[in-house]
C-alpha cells in the first residue's frame, strides 16, 4: 500500500469545553476526492486549518507525506473561501496565478517560459485569459475565485485543500472549476479535501464524504453516509435523504429552504445538501 497523503490519527479539536470532533482516523490517498460536509459551526474549516497547518490539534497527530502538518508546505494547494481583493493590489490576474508557482517572492526579473505556458494553460482552463492581464483588484468575486483555484493548482500540490470554492460561481464556472479540481486528482494525483455546503455539483466526482455535526463524524461512500438512517443518527433528529435523478435532496424536522443550520443549537440542517434536480 503507497503512503496516504493525508493521515489523521486520533484526531481532535476542541475550544475550551467544546469539542468540534474527536478520534478521527483518517487517510486520503492519491487521487481521492474527498467533500466534507456538515452544518455551520460544525468544524469544517477548521479540519482543512489543521491540514494548513494552522490550527494545532488537542490531540492526535496529522500528516502530509508522512510528516507533520506544516505551515506553508509547498506539497500544498489551498483555495480559500472567497473573499475581495483590495482594489489596489497590484497584482495582475496571471500575476496572482503565478505566485502559486514561484512562491510569494516579489520582484521575480525573470519569468522561465515554463512557468509563463502552465500559468497561460491554467488561465485558459478556468475562462480567465480574457482578463489575465488586468488589475487583480478591479475583478468580480467569481472572477478572483476562478484565478484562486488556478493558483492552487498551479504548483500541482500533492494535497489540494478547498473551501467552499464553488461559491460565487455560476452554473458554468462551478461545472469547470469543479471538473478541474477532479483532473487534478485523476491525471496528477493529488488528494483533494472539498469543503461544501452543496455535494450536488461535485457528487460525481466524490469518493468519500466526511461528514461533521454534533461534534461527531462519519466517512465513507456517498451511498453509505448520505441515507437517511446514517443522518439521522448523526444529527439525532429526524432527516430524510431523497435521490432524484443522481442528485440528493437532505430534509430534517427544522429546515427551512436557505437556511442554514447551527451546530451549536442543534436546530436545523444544511441547506442544499441537495436541492432538487432542476
Ligand atoms: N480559535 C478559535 N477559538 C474558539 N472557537 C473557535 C476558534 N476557531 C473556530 N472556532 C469555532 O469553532 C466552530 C467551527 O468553526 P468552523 O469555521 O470550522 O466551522 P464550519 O463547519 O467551517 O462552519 P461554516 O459552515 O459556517 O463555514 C465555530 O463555532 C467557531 O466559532
Amino acid at each position: 500500500m503507497p503512503e496516504p497523503v493525508i493521515r489523521l490519527r486520533s484526531a481532535e479539536v476542541s475550544f475550551g469545553p467544546r469539542t468540534l470532533w474527536k478520534d478521527l482516523d483518517l487517510d486520503i490517498s492519491e487521487g481521492e476526492f474527498i467533500a466534507v460536509l456538515g452544518p455551520n459551526g460544525a468544524g469544517k474549516s477548521t479540519f482543512l486549518k489543521v491540514l494548513l497547518g494552522l490550527q494545532r490539534l488537542t490531540a492526535g497527530r496529522a500528516e502530509i507525506l508522512g510528516r507533520p502538518v506544516s505551515r506553508g508546505s509547498s506539497r500544498v494547494g489551498y483555495i480559500p473561501q472567497q473573499h475581495a481583493l483590495p482594489p489596489e493590489t497590484p497584482l495582475r490576474a496571471r500575476d496572482l496565478v503565478a505566485l502559486g508557482i514561484e512562491g510569494h517572492r516579489f520582484g521575480i526579473p525573470f519569468r522561465s517560459a515554463r512557468t509563463r505556458a502552465v500559468v497561460q494553460d491554467l488561465l485558459e482552463r478556468v475562462g480567465a485569459s480574457r482578463y489575465a492581464d488586468q488589475p487583480v483588484g478591479v475583478l468580480s468575486g467569481g472572477e478572483q475565485q476562478r484565478l484562486r483555484a488556478a493558483q492552487a493548482l498551479a504548483g500541482s500540490p500533492a494535497a489540494l485543500l478547498c473551501d467552499e470554492p464553488l461559491h460565487s460561481l455560476d452554473l458554468h464556472h462551478q461545472r469547470a472549476i469543479a471538473d478541474l479540481i477532479k483532473d487534478q486528482a485523476s491525471e496528477h494525483g493529488s488528494a483533494v479535501v472539498f469543503v461544501t455546503h452543496e455535494i450536488n455539483p461535485v457528487i460525481e466526482h466524490v469518493d468519500r464524504v466526511l461528514y461533521f455535526a454534533r461534534g461527531q463524524y462519519r466517512i465513507g461512500s456517498v451511498e453509505d453516509v448520505m441515507r437517511t438512517e446514517v443522518l439521522s443518527e448523526l444529527y439525532d433528529s429526524p432527516v430524510e435523504v431523497i435521490r432524484h435523478k443522481g442528485r440528493l435532496l437532505v430534509m430534517g424536522d427544522h429546515i427551512e429552504a436557505g437556511h442554514e443550520h447551527d451546530a451549536s443549537t442543534g436546530h436545523g440542517l444544511p441547506y442544499g445538501v441537495g436541492e432538487m434536480a432542476r
